[in-house]
């Protein structure tokens, strides 16, 4: 998950979830209540007569922090009437009702709608803000003064400069300049004086294009008032995928637990399952979760509750800075304070983002500093042009060790990558700048604290894109750091890509490479595999597929508890990291595939499960025959268990399993044969940073340079993809169905579990299709980061399939505009016949505390 997280639309006032009934409080590893009974009227959820009304403690029920904080469904239903009288918990009305712990209201009163409102409009203000800086702002496009200038925004974004024009002019409203921004729905107009600025401006006021009021906004703050925090940023930036810590913005004790089960329990693709029933077929009976879903607020599953993150401050091991300016015009490196998009340019300093570390903030203040007497520009994101673009920390510890007393609570190893865009630029200032820089930051890290900051390795990421988000291949330049005391310099003659930083996940070490993916939040991290192993129900006779695996963490830590793991991740470098990782734990019984899993995960299942394409292809609705119906699961590691896992302590042969699977060859390039393409799934949502089409990633169905290739395997256990001929990867994943790992050879595993991690834009429609259309597949866990993506995917995975199959419809006209699920439904509906999953519960893991996203687990089994 870009790293984060959850694509959910809150307020970051964090409102309670109503998930767990009224008691809508979720303690870390506390589970909801069960007798809380949910009802989907107006999308909220009420209670039903099972649960105890009263509170037996008479006078203790007044300190109840929830007393009478939720309104009494049953009051409100009988015609104001109670059986519990005063001694009910639950507000009788309106006026009854108290505010909770955390300043809000029942979501379901009146007052919650008011103060949601106002909320609403609220942060419609903020975000319609134009924090456009005076830096930024070019000659060229707003005359010589800038205070003749106003910024307008909600213009249509196909609009050209011209269409800006001819709309002023057919308004008869006076100007002297007027450009639009491409691609974007801002323009800025020019005035010919302040009478005429200030007589259009008035003109301007309410005109409508469309449906969207046109807003006109100030250029340059005229004096600086802080309107807002990077906070707002956060929250803008994190829905587009972009991994940005906030700033405290939240801050009672209870909130991070609480944000969690708000954002889980009030993201409406998660409890919306009308996609989900238009998508089963006519004349087959609605599967029993749509039909309970209404029971549990529309949710899919049960939702189990939250697992808190063991830190909450400074937790994030990696922060990436925008370089740009402040409201003040001052040269800044920080967060985005908004939506480039919506015009919004100013970059706040992070210093009161509680998520990010001391060190990190240090660093950022550090070349800060060094910018504001650089003689390189600072990029422009409206002209794509100048030099410096971004800083990224990230942060390696030496042991599992995060104790804040400890020196920098652990964080040994520092990576910073500085982003440049050095086109057009003279090699030689450059050079002298970099120089100068690599200077200030070991100068800075050895006067600002005692003991030294910690600075293992300073790379530069050459990327000249209009985003700052680079490719995976954007070239890499390791910097020389001088010694502080006048030692010899170091890293002169390394190799960028050769750098990694440290970490650890459950006392395995972690080797990691600049651009590749890590959890940000490690020791929650570790709280989330342990979950996924947990409801894996994994034994030694578990074959485990950990897709988009990164640099092998989840495959990696469960290692020690099934009999084999097959990694698959595309990106080249954290599929070397996962070599190394393997190799630096001691652990064999895994295997890791270089490949986008949409072009390898058929044939991968196939080759591995011992089934042919025919058989594969030709798959009937299964009743899951060939698994036992002995439910009995070995013991999870935290006591966690799937719902009903088949044995999977015995390592005897299953006789389906015997034959041999050497004889199918891979087509992983006709199973991208799709009504939507990959392409245009990730046109619609967006792209995180991690999934990159790039060619130069292995397996991305191009000709790969020499130079790019995928690491080979470090050891002769793993096998890596290193070639992007499909052809080859029947005879890898022969070699890997070979006896050569003796008792772990893949015939012995009767339990085939998938953990799936992906991206935010979710699973591959072709990664879904393998998944759903194995039937030995009886079981699996979906990690996400995207409630939208995972409700898609879930739609494909589990509802029904058709008597008859429909044809796909290749008319994609209106597809644009579908949501992810309705284009799932339509997907679903030409899914070959096969057993549907079913979700049968889910838990949110608080990965980001101090903001409302998190990690979602949701178990599916058939
Ligand atoms: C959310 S990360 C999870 C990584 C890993 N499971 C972890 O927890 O560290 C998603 C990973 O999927 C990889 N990825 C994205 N698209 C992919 C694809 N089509 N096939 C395989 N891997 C992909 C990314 O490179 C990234 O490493």
């Amino acid at each position: 998950m870009a790293e984060p997280v959850t694509n959910i639309q809150l307020s970051p006032s964090k409102t309670l979830g109503s998930i767990n009934g009224h008691d809508s409080i979720v303690e870390p590893n506390q589970t909801l209540s069960q007798d809380a009974q949910l009802n989907q009227e107006n999308d909220v959820v009420v209670p039903t007569g099972k649960r105890n009304r009263e509170d037996n403690d008479g006078e203790e029920s007044s300190l109840h922090p929830m007393w009478k904080t939720s309104l009494c469904s049953f009051y409100r239903s009988h015609n104001n009437t109670c059986n519990h009288g005063d001694t009910c918990r639950y507000a009788h009305g309106e006026e009854e009702l108290r505010p909770r712990p955390d300043n809000t209201w029942d979501p379901t009163s009146e007052r919650a709608k008011k103060a949601l409102k106002t909320e609403t409009g609220e942060k419609c203000a903020v975000s319609e803000d134009v924090m456009m800086t005076e830096a930024v702002v070019d000659d060229d496009d707003y005359g010589s003064n800038h205070a003749l200038s106003k910024c307008l925004v909600h213009l249509p974004r196909k609009w050209s400069s011209e269409n800006l024009r001819n709309f002023l002019n057919e308004q008869g409203i006076a100007f002297k300049h007027a450009k639009k921004k491409k691609g974007m729905m801002i323009g800025f107009v020019t005035f010919e004086d302040e009478e005429q600025l200030k007589s259009s401006s008035k003109d301007l006021e309410g005109k409508t294009i469309g449906n969207k009021t046109v807003k006109v906004a100030d250029v340059i703050p005229r004096s600086f008032e802080k309107k807002s925090n990077p906070s707002v940023a956060s929250h803008q930036e994190l829905d587009e995928g972009v991994d940005v810590p906030s700033s405290g913005a939240l801050d009672a004790e209870n909130n991070d637990k609480l944000a969690v089960d708000g954002s889980v329990s009030k993201s409406r693709s998660l409890r919306d399952t009308r996609n989900a029933r238009k998508a089963c077929p006519n004349g087959v009976s609605l599967p029993d979760w749509i039909l309970k879903s209404r029971e549990i607020g529309g949710l899919p599953c049960k939702l189990e509750g939250i697992i808190a993150s063991p830190i909450v401050n400074g937790y994030r091991n990696k922060c990436e800075f925008s370089v740009g300016y402040s409201l003040e015009g001052k040269v800044t490196v920080g967060f985005m304070m908004g939506n480039f998009r919506e015009g919004v340019t100013a970059v706040g300093e992070p210093i009161e983002c509680p998520n990010v570390s001391n060190i990190a903030c240090k660093y950022a203040t550090i070349f800060q500093e060094f910018l504001q007497d650089s003689d390189l520009p600072v990029w422009n994101r409206f002209k794509n042009t100048g030099f410096w673009r971004q800083l990224t920390v990230r942060e390696g510890r030496t042991s599992g060790n995060t104790d804040p007393a400890v020196t920098f609570g652990g964080i040994a190893e520092v990576m910073l990558i500085v982003q440049v865009s050095t086109a057009n630029f003279d090699d030689a200032l450059v050079a002298a700048e970099f120089k100068r820089l690599a200077q200030a930051f070991v100068a800075g890290g050895a006067t600002s604290q005692c003991p030294t900051l910690p600075l293992t390795a300073l790379i530069v990421q050459d990327h000249q894109g209009i985003s700052n988000v680079a490719p995976a291949d954007a070239p890499l330049h390791l910097l020389t750091l001088p010694k502080a005391g006048g030692d010899p310099e170091i890293g002169e003659n390394n190799n960028a890509m050769d750098v990694r930083i440290h970490d650890y996940i459950n006392n395995l070490q972690f080797s990691i490479s600049p651009t590749a993916f890590f959890q940000v939040n490690t020791l929650a991290a570790e709280k989330l595999y342990s979950l996924a192993g947990d409801w894996a129900c994994l034994g030694p006779d578990t074959l485990l597929f950990d897709i988009c695996c990164g640099t092998g963490t989840i495959g990696l830590t469960l290692a020690h508890r099934v009999g084999m793991v097959i990694g698959i991740e595309m990106n080249a470098s954290a599929v070397s990291d996962a070599h190394k990782n393997a190799e630096i734990n001691g652990i064999k019984n895994i295997r890791f595939i270089c490949s986008k899993a949409e072009d390898v995960m058929g044939s991968l299942l196939r080759e591995y499960l011992n089934m042919t394409k025919k058989e594969d292809d030709s798959n009937t609705p299964k009743s899951g025959n060939d698994i036992p119906e002995d439910n009995a699961c070995p013991e999870a590691e935290n006591g966690e268990m799937a719902s009903h896992c088949p044995e999977n302590n015995n390592a005897e042969v299953g006789s389906e399993v015997q034959k041999d699977s050497t004889s199918e060859q891979v087509d992983g390039i006709s199973e991208q044969a799709e009504n939507v393409t990959g392409s245009q799934l990730r046109d619609d949502v967006n792209v995180p940073k991690e999934q990159s089409d790039d060619p130069n990633v292995c397996g991305s169905g191009n000709d790969i340079p020499g130079d790019s290739t995928c690491p080979g395997p470090e050891t002769s256990e793993m096998t890596s993809r290193s070639e992007n001929n499909n052809a080859e990867v029947g005879s890898e994943v022969q070699k890997g169905n070979s006896s050569e790992n003796g008792n772990t050879s893949m015939q012995q595993f009767k339990n085939i579990v998938a953990i799936v991690d992906p991206p935010r834009a979710g699973l591959h429609p072709t990664v879904i299709k393998a998944l759903r259309t194995h039937p030995r597949l009886r079981r699996l866990v979906y990690i996400s980061c995207n409630p939208e993506s995972l409700v898609a995917n879930a739609i494909e995975l589990c509802t029904p399939s058709p008597l008859k199959i429909e044809k796909g419809n290749k008319d994609n006209r209106g597809w644009r505009n579908m949501s992810s699920a309705g284009l799932a439904r339509h997907r679903a509906k030409s899914m070959p016949i096969s057993e549907a999953f079913h979700p049968v519960k889910a838990m949110a893991v608080d990965l980001f505390p101090h903001t409302p996203h998190c990690e979602l687990v949701m178990l599916l089994e058939r």
